[in-house]
């Protein structure tokens, strides 16, 4: 589990998030939905470790990871998808998931593996390089390599922008089937609120670096959530 309480970060004098409380249960999927420059981005930076939370704790399970270095975050099961459907534009895909399983043996091998079940639509691109895959088949790879350090917790900033519906379709599906499998944990930064809150069991709207609303998720809650972002 995943646990926020009273969290403050920002960049330099600048503060940018205030006073967060967010829980993450095993399992669950937590969504944070806002307008752009809410302080998302901010706030799941601070979640990784890669901005000093000012003020406030971060809990893994029983551990409070408010001051680890983000590498250990990773060790600890925290895996982060970036904006942007992020990878290494010259390697081929085989080889960006190839550089995350090495440091995993044999179980990056399998994790590998599993993740190309998951995503059927990058086994023929495997020998592709990542620079010329569309936006939705980067994305793709992305949330596979994430998965390859074998996470307990999937933190996912804005995993639809910009990429067409049937592939949003194919991204919440895995992540449903991830979800369905075990016990990962899902926190997820979207401004596609139709599919975040449907999946969500608890969703939050961030105004201006602060929760302004908090609900929980489910098929009916998306009209109520649109108002709370029309807000
Ligand atoms: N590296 C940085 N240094 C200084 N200010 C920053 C930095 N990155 C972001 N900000 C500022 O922090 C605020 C929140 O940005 P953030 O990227 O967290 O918003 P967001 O809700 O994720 O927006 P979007 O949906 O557009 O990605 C904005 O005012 C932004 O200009």
């Amino acid at each position: 589990m995943l646990e926020l309480t009273g969290v403050s970060t920002g960049y330099g004098r600048t503060a940018v998030v205030h006073d967060v409380d967010l829980t993450v249960p095993d399992g669950a999927l937590t969504a944070v939905l806002g307008h752009n420059g809410a302080g998302k981005t901010t706030l799941l930076r601070a979640v990784l470790g890669l901005l000093p939370v000012r003020s406030g704790t971060v809990l893994l399970g029983d551990d409070d990871v408010t001051r680890w270095p983000p590498h250990r975050r990773v060790r600890r099961g925290v895996a982060y998808v970036p904006q942007g459907q992020q990878s290494f534009g010259q390697l081929t895909a085989r080889e960006n998931l190839q550089v995350v399983a090495d440091a995993y043996g044999a179980e990056g091998r399998r994790r590998t593996a599993e993740a190309l079940d998951l995503f059927p639509a990058l086994g023929p691109l495997l020998g592709r390089p990542a620079g010329l895959l569309s936006g939705g088949q980067r994305q793709q790879l992305a949330i596979a390599r994430a998965l390859v350090t074998g996470p307990r917790l999937l933190v996912l900033d804005e995993p639809t922008e910009g990429i067409q519906p049937n592939v949003v379709q194919e991204i919440y599906a895995a992540v449903t089937a991830l979800r369905s499998d075990g016990d990962l944990s899902v926190l997820l930064v979207e401004q596609h609120i139709g599919y975040a809150v449907q999946h969500a069991a608890e969703y939050l709207v961030m105004t201006s670096g602060r929760i302004t609303h908090r609900a929980p998720g489910g098929a009916t809650a998306v009209a109520e959530a649109r108002e709370a972002m029309a807000l």
